[in-house]
């Protein structure tokens, strides 16, 4: 099982970049250090390693389902491929991405998992999926998402007070209820060709959605500061999820909630050998909310905006539905036709990374 199987450590010799330490406990009692420690790092990095989430157990039984999966006849998992239309729930077969405006394909595979298909099962709502999935719907599944669910709203909705929202409002444009994006993601890397290239896995990007929690067990994650050129390992630690901040939280925030440009390389030095497994659980505000800052609801937010130096990328005229499936669509192999397809995959990482290092976009 790859949750279980013994690696070698993460490498002390690589880059690293240390993220704060946000006690997911402390947080639901309302400690006030706590929450000014999520605070610091929503707003400056926009990642955070969380601790005591007590998913472990859940983590893990979506790895043995994952796993399953993979092992499927690549024929089977054929039939539950995303295809190249924007859609994102089902199998994503390795090489039907691209890793750059040039359509080089990636070598990842990944199992998306609907959050509205999970819960609604035995109903369908999206798709259908491989029997895996199915005959692990209530061990692994429901379970992961349902207390996925639950932390991403208890950090949402903290983010939610300090950023000066009235109570609930980020939850409003996250309704369980209705149909959305959200979804879990395994993902599935083959061993390194070599132990020293810089092989992307997953190049460089923001998330989509509001809330990422990860999961990951060798190294390979990495993500470039603000105002820094450089790329740096996340160091997985174990029983510490990564969370990080995406786009729709940035803009809705008025940037004032980071949503970091990050990627995925081969694991470094000894763990580049091995099989990489890792699995997210995206939240995701519901289909229709048009992803635009809240200036109405916040004064925080809207003298963020009036600050912007480019205020209209707060203001997107995209439904989260819409936004998903543009940047979905035109990362698949098949349709990037070059620079402008590869720009309309983008989200702020465009901003980000342009700004940071003008040459990283075209270079991967
Ligand atoms: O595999 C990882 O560590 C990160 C995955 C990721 O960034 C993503 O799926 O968006
Ligand atoms: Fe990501």
């Amino acid at each position: 099982m790859p949750g279980l199987t013994t690696l070698p450590p993460f490498p002390e010799d690589v880059p690293t970049h240390s993220l704060l330490v946000v006690d997911y406990h402390l947080i639901k009692e309302g400690d006030d250090a706590e929450i000014d420690k999520l605070w610091d790092a929503a707003t400056k990095l926009g990642f955070w390693y969380l601790k005591n989430h007590d998913a472990d157990a859940e983590v893990d039984a979506m790895f043995v389902m994952g796993e399953e999966t993979m092992k499927l006849p690549l024929d089977e998992k054929m039939k539950y491929e995303l295809g190249d239309g924007g859609n994102s729930f089902g199998y994503k077969a390795a090489g039907t991405n691209a890793i750059d405006e040039k359509g080089t394909p990636d070598t990842t595979e990944f199992l998306n998992v609907s959050k509205d298909d999970a819960l609604a099962y035995p109903r369908k709502v999206h798709r259908d999926y491989p029997e895996t999935v199915y005959a692990h719907i209530d061990d692994a599944v429901k379970p992961f998402m349902l207390k996925s669910i639950d932390i991403c709203n208890i950090l949402m909705s903290t983010l939610n007070n300090k950023l000066g929202l009235p109570k609930g409002r980020l939850h409003e444009l996250h309704q369980l209820e209705k149909e959305s994006h959200c979804q879990s993601r395994c993902i599935k890397k083959p061993p390194g060709k070599a132990v020293s290239a810089d092989e992307l896995a997953l190049s460089a990007h923001t998330d989509y959605g509001s809330l990422s929690f990860l999961h990951n067990r060798l190294g390979g994650l990495q993500v470039m500061p603000p105002g820094d050129t450089s790329w740096y390992y996340i160091k997985p630690i174990p029983g510490h999820a990564i969370c990080n901040v995406g786009d729709a939280l940035a803009i809705m925030s008025g940037g004032i909630l980071r949503s970091n440009v990050h990627r995925v390389i081969t694991p470094p030095k000894e763990q580049a050998a091995y099989e990489r497994w890792s699995l997210v659980y995206f939240h995701r505000p519901h289909d229709g909310v048009v992803l635009e800052a809240l200036v109405n609801d916040s004064p925080m937010i809207a003298d963020a905006v009036a600050r912007a130096p480019n205020p209209a990328v707060f203001k997107t005229g995209e439904t989260a539905d819409a936004w998903m499936m543009r940047r979905v669509r035109m990362r698949r192999a098949k349709n990037m036709t070059g620079p402008e397809a590869w720009r309309q995959s983008l989200g702020t990482e465009h901003e980000n990374v342009e700004a940071a290092r003008p040459v990283s976009v075209s270079v991967y």
